[in-house]
């Protein structure tokens, strides 16, 4: 599991560390890292220009060590000082290693932003927005988190450095998971430097986690024992998202597929997958997708029947809280500005606080689509997803991951799990589907059997 804490929980755990090491270690180790990472992506050390641009607190500190290791190494280093105070242990220590404090600068291969990490508010000020305009296209490395992100919030508000690469700490912290802020991390490599830290509030499933929660058929499985998902998605006018909806439920994660729904669809689904049966009982509904006018009463449908249910574009403008059923909304910012009436912009801006207001509200799980897509459950927890691509985001795409969740759902897992695993999954055959190219939701769908065989056994 990667976890990103809270800058809180960062502080404490440091404390705690702190008060049984050497003083200064941790920043040692942490410093040690930071000038490993910079070697690696300058691919040699000696000769190459580095530029540590250093604020007034102990993220500057790290850049300052940081810089006495790579100037050993033969790194010309120099510091630019962004206040009237920088650590002064890390200073010395630069001095001593042959690192020159400078004011002008001449262009380096590589800038190191040690402006501010955890200690820092959003935004940048003045004297860091004119130097980091006059590095314009040099290669960052951000020490902790890229200086002006909302740490905690994934939130930017104002100027912030915009990195290629973010060297982190002890843990992830929000901002390098969680849209818009993650953009501007770059890659994030995380070095350990031996934090204990309590259970994280934002978490994203890695591979060996979506194996360990994926359902797998027992020995003596049947097709009724390993969960029937049912499907009231399409419409006359819209049969294209009935047929995705059963793609994405059909991909085999459960025992048995039913569709429900308009005759001349139900005739097309039943063409393309014969194994898709009618009406019955099942243990999951998903709704909506390409419903159009009809998609209320789809809903009230299935929710008559008390079973965990997905419920998905035009299903979303019907639901009224309290919401009768275990429930999954997969909503993207439009359809989630529809149904809370917030600003879609602002939703976009701040993702993370939207989905989970949105499911606090509604006491249901909010998949929240994104290029990272959120999953909020109501009692405040986060998963982020990190796969897929941007090729991703194509008709039909939505209504494959709606089906996907919603055979998960059947299968047994809880609504935070289903909808975590299944828009990982969904994420990951839509790389495998690519290939780096274009890809149709379809596709996307025949891909999810080898995105599961792709994973390690749970
Ligand atoms: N925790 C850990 O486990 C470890 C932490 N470590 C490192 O310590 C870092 C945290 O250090 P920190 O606490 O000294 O805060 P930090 O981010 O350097 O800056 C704070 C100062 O900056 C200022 N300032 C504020 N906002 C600003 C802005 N927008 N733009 C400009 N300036 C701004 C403000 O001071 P002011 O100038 O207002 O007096 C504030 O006091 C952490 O990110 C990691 O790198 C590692 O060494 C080892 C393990
Ligand atoms: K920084």
């Amino acid at each position: 599991m990667r976890r990103a804490h809270t800058v809180e929980q960062v502080r404490a755990a440091e404390a705690d560390l702190m008060a049984r090491l050497p003083e200064g270690a941790l920043m040692q180790r942490a410093a040690a890292g930071l000038a490993y990472a910079v070697v690696d992506l300058l691919g040699s050390a000696y000769g190459r220009r580095v530029l540590l641009l250093v604020g007034s607190g102990d993220n500057g500190g790290d850049a300052l060590y940081a810089g006495a290791l790579l100037a050993r190494r033969g790194v010309q280093v120099e510091a630019w000082l962004l206040s009237e105070h920088a650590h002064p242990g890390g200073l010395a220590t630069l001095k001593q290693a042959g690192g020159r404090v400078t004011g002008r600068p001449g262009r380096p291969d590589l800038v190191v932003d040690g402006i501010v990490g955890i200690g820092g508010r959003p935004g940048l000020r003045p004297e860091a927005v004119a130097a980091l305009r006059s590095l314009d296209g040099v290669p960052v490395v951000a020490v902790d988190t890229p200086s002006g992100v909302g740490v905690d919030t994934g939130e930017l508000d104002g100027p912030h450095v915009t990195a290629a690469v973010t060297v982190t700490f002890g843990t992830h912290k929000i901002a390098h998971l969680v849209d818009p802020a993650a953009r501007a991390s770059g890659a994030v490599h995380l070095v350990d430097i031996g934090l204990d830290l309590p259970e994280a509030p934002v978490e994203a499933l890695q591979p060996d986690d979506v194996a360990a929660l994926l359902p797998r058929p027992r020995p003596d499985a049947q097709k009724y024992t390993r969960g029937v998902v049912g499907v009231r998605a399409g419409s006359a006018e819209y049969p294209g998202a009935g047929l995705l909806s059963v793609a994405g439920a059909a991909s085999g994660l459960c025992g048995m597929v039913r569709y429900v729904g308009d005759d001349a669809v139900a005739d097309r689904v039943r063409e393309a997958h014969p194994e898709v049966v009618g009406a019955g009982r099942v243990q999951a509904w998903v709704v909506g997708s390409g419903g159009g006018k009809h998609a209320g009463d789809e809903l009230a449908a299935a929710l008559a029947d008390g079973v965990p249910t997905v419920v998905d574009a035009d299903a979303l403008r019907h639901v009224r809280v309290p919401i009768a059923v275990p429930a999954v909304l997969t909503p993207h910012a439009g359809e989630l500005a529809a149904m809370t009436g917030a600003d879609r912009g602002d939703i976009e801006a701040r993702p993370l606080h939207h989905a989970r207001s949105a499911a606090a509200a509604y006491g249901a799980v909010v998949l929240l689509k994104g290029r990272h897509t959120l999953i909020a459950a109501p009692d405040g927890r986060v998963r982020v997803t990190t796969t897929g691509t941007p090729w991703l985001a194509t008709a039909g795409a939505g209504d494959v991951l709606g089906g996907l969740i919603g055979s998960l759902l059947a299968a047994g897992l809880t609504p935070y799990d289903a909808a975590s695993v299944g828009s990982w999954l969904h994420g990951a055959a839509a790389t495998l589907a690519s290939g780096g190219g274009p890809v149709t939701a379809g596709a996307v769908a025949a891909s999810i059997p080898a995105a599961v065989r792709g994973l390690a056994d749970g």
